[in-house]
């Protein structure tokens, strides 16, 4: 179980969490989707004790996480943009990886699944954007953790890398794990997710299914319904008797 309560964050004043409450119970796929700047990684960070929350609480299998850190060896990480050394040849990094944790970790049965057996004395310095995100996807996974945070992981992938990551978390999410992700890619979310986070302007504008999405919003699909909420948020913006209602719906029957 992940729980965030009440959470707020802001960079040099500038807020961009401002009181967010989520609960993530159980086993199965949840996209945190919104707009650029949104707080979508943000959020991810506060989860990972890699941003402390101005306020508010972080619990991550039921234990509060602010200022702890071995919790964080129950999670699998996926950063938007992760930073090696880059002379580092790709066998070496996962080496780096497994003596650092301690453990072996399973990275060869991910680097046959995502067909990077060539790559694996090249340095990373030399390898493309989608190869080095197979790359990161191994470290990601490759500990079997409990809770996987993945931030764009189907960024530069191509379709049969992108088949081999579904399946994956597929049998994550069959094995009960939490996977939180987040993707501007809506097609992505209509095939994963079990439910969505939406967020927005520092707060949670809806969370559930999709069909609880759709039924708010009167559309079809992700992509139509997330349109539609962006639209009508815009659309509010000039008109508050019209925003105070479509929020009160909002908060009444997603939240
Ligand atoms: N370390 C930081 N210092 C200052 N501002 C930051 C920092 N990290 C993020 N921000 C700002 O906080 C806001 C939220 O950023 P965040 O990366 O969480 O958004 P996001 O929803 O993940 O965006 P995107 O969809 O573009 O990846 C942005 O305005 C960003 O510029």
């Amino acid at each position: 179980m992940i729980e965030l309560k009440n959470i707020y964050k802001a960079y040099k004043k500038v807020p961009v969490l401002k009181g967010v409450s989520l609960k993530m119970e159980k086993g199965g796929v949840y996209a945190v989707l919104g707009p650029n700047g949104s707080g979508k990684t943000t959020l991810m960070k506060c989860i990972l004790g890699m941003v402390l929350p101005d306020r508010g609480e972080v619990f991550v299998g039921g234990e509060s996480v602010i200022k702890k850190h071995s919790y964080r060896e129950n999670i699998g990480y996926l950063p938007q943009i992760a930073r090696f050394p880059d002379n580092l040849k790709v066998e070496e990094l996962f080496k780096m990886i497994s003596d650092l944790r301690g453990q072996k970790g399973n990275s060869e049965d991910l680097i046959q699944r995502f067909g990077l057996e060539k790559y694996l004395s090249y340095k990373l310095s030399s390898l493309s954007g989608g190869t080095r995100q197979k790359v990161n996807l191994v470290i990601c996974f490759m500990f079997d953790a409990q809770y996987i945070l993945l931030d764009e992981p189907t960024s530069g992938l191509d379709p049969v890398a992108m088949i081999a990551l579904r399946k994956l978390i597929e049998e994550k999410k069959q094995e009960g794990k939490i996977i939180i992700l987040t993707t501007h890619i809506m097609d992505v979310v209509e095939k994963m997710a079990d439910e969505i986070i939406f967020l927005m302007e520092g707060k949670i504008y809806f969370q559930g299914d999709q069909e609880k999405l759709d039924e708010l919003t009167g559309s079809e699909g992700v992509e139509a319904s997330i349109a539609q909420l962006l639209l009508k948020e815009e659309k509010g913006k000039n008109d508050s008797s019209q925003k105070n209602g479509f929020r009160f719906k909002l908060n009444k029957v997603a939240l």
